[in-house]
């Protein structure tokens, strides 16, 4: 079937450490997270901004996680304080966490697949099954 693939990247800022981990990780540190998001679908949406059947999800409503902390995403917050409670703050964490929250605004029969690295040699991809 015939499908549109919207892809997105973006960075934030943020600090974290990893609870009872046993080195460094375990203490707070920083670093610029970059996130790739792929928006999937056979059909083109309107959005909240857009009247019109014209795309497959907007860019605004994948790239939240960009936005100041107190503008209700991620950029320059410490992790720990803002994931809720069952989330870790692992890049794989995170990166469920985002498609989690992206997921409750996207239409029916997006698919979304969401990539997060810490640093430039490390990323790790969380999609679920259709
Ligand atoms: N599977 C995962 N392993 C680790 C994660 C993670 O999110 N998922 N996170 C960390 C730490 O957050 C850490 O900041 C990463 O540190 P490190 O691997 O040391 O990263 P560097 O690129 O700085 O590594 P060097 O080899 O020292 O350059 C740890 N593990
Ligand atoms: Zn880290």
């Amino acid at each position: 079937m015939a499908k549109w693939t919207l892809k997105t990247e973006f960075t934030f800022d943020a600090a974290h450490f990893i609870k009872d981990y046993a080195g460094p990780c375990g203490r707070v540190h920083g670093h610029t997270y970059r996130v790739r998001m792929e928006a999937a679908a056979p059909k083109l949406h309107s959005s909240e901004y857009c009247p019109h059947e014209v795309m497959v999800a907007d860019f605004r409503t994948l790239r939240w996680a960009k936005r100041d902390v107190e503008k209700g995403g991620l950029d320059h917050c410490l992790l720990n304080d803002v994931m809720p409670e069952g989330y870790e703050t692992t890049a794989e964490m995170i990166a469920k966490f985002i498609y989690d929250k992206t997921c409750q605004d996207l239409p029916d029969g997006v698919t979304l697949k969401v990539c997060v690295s810490e640093t430039p040699d490390s990323w790790v991809e969380y999609e679920e099954d259709a």
